[in-house]
């Protein structure tokens, strides 16, 4: 199956070359080109802009960062809708708002062409395995005909219904891992400022009731300032102020994670938006009396 790829970041470069991997066809585009260049060297075909990825290849997928990434690429010149149309689909991987996917599946099924937004939880090391959850939302054919490529990027889709659902269930989770990772945070510095060996905090809470991978991948490295990007943290906190607005309009009281967003708000305006979102730690233990 031919498949183009826009978006070669931390998770697009590991998900296509998983796809090439598998031995699908690959033609990827990224908005800083010389990206291409390792998955050639595997096999791939490189598009000179989302236009000509579309052109050449039934189906697209898209890795970009952000919601202003999202809709530059299919919405500026040379971008997805210039080629877009019946019989192609258009699948956008991305964490976005609802909003934003509503919008770009609007513009793309206008043109006859499908829409399916599929965000993924998992990180870099799930990517590059292929053990990503995806949570797929839009046109329900469309992700019939991707579940060969969704079974090789992914431990487990769900099909969510409508579009938005995805963007809304990818949301939930990323605002309830960035609050954890706050309290996980502090947890790591209270035991440090009260005379504990954090080492011992990591053992018992993998042995207890709230055991997950999260701390028991990330806390060792945490412990030694290691926090090499897999989640930068800079997506972390724009996750957060989208799932902040998503509560906005429903009404929903968030104090904990409108906390941990202004921890990762002051963790970005300190230079650490680029590293891992565990980073979030260093400033938590700046905070002296
Ligand atoms: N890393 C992770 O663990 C996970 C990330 N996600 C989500 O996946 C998406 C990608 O994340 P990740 O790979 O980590 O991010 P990176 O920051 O590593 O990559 C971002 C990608 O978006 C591109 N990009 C940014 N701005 C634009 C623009 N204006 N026009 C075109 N392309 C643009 C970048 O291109 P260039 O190389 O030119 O800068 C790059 O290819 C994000 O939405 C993130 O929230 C979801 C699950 C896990
Ligand atoms: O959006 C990023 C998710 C990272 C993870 O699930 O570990």
């Amino acid at each position: 199956m031919e498949v183009g790829f826009l978006g070669l970041g931390i998770m697009g470069k590991a998900m296509s070359m998983n796809l090439l991997k598998n031995g699908f066809k690959v033609t990827v585009w990224n908005r800083t080109l010389s990206k291409c260049n390792e998955l050639v060297e595997f096999g791939a075909s490189i598009g000179e802009t989302p236009a000509q990825v579309v052109k050449k290849c039934r189906l697209t997928i898209a890795m970009l960062s952000d919601p202003a990434a999202a809709l530059s690429v299919v919405f500026d010149k040379d971008g997805v809708l210039e080629q877009i149309g019946s019989g192609k689909g258009y699948i956008d991987m991305s964490t976005v708002d609802p909003e934003t996917s509503s919008k770009i599946s609007q513009a793309i099924t206008s043109t006859g062409g499908a829409f399916l937004e599929a965000p993924v939880s998992g990180s870099k090391q799930p990517a590059e395995t292929g053990q990503l959850v995806i949570l797929a939302a839009g046109d329900k054919g469309l992700y019939e005909e991707s579940i060969p490529a969704f079974d090789v990027l992914g431990k487990k889709s769900f099909f969510l219904g409508q579009v938005g659902n995805g963007a809304k269930m990818k949301l939930v989770v990323n605002m309830i891992m960035g609050s954890m990772m706050n309290a996980f945070s502090e947890g790591l510095v209270l035991s440090e400022r009260s005379g504990l060996n954090p080492h011992d905090l990591l053992d018992v809470l993998d042995l207890g009731g709230i055991a997950n991978p999260m701390f028991r991948g990330k806390g060792p490295a945490m412990l030694k300032s290691n926090h090499s990007p897999a989640f930068p943290l800079k997506h972390q906190q724009k996750d957060m102020r989208l799932a902040l607005a998503l509560g906005d309009e429903n009404a929903v009281s968030m104090p904990v994670a409108a906390a941990a967003n202004e921890s990762f708000k002051k963790a970005r305006s300190m230079g650490l938006g680029d590293l891992d979102f565990s980073a979030v730690y260093e400033i938590l233990k700046m905070t002296k009396d």
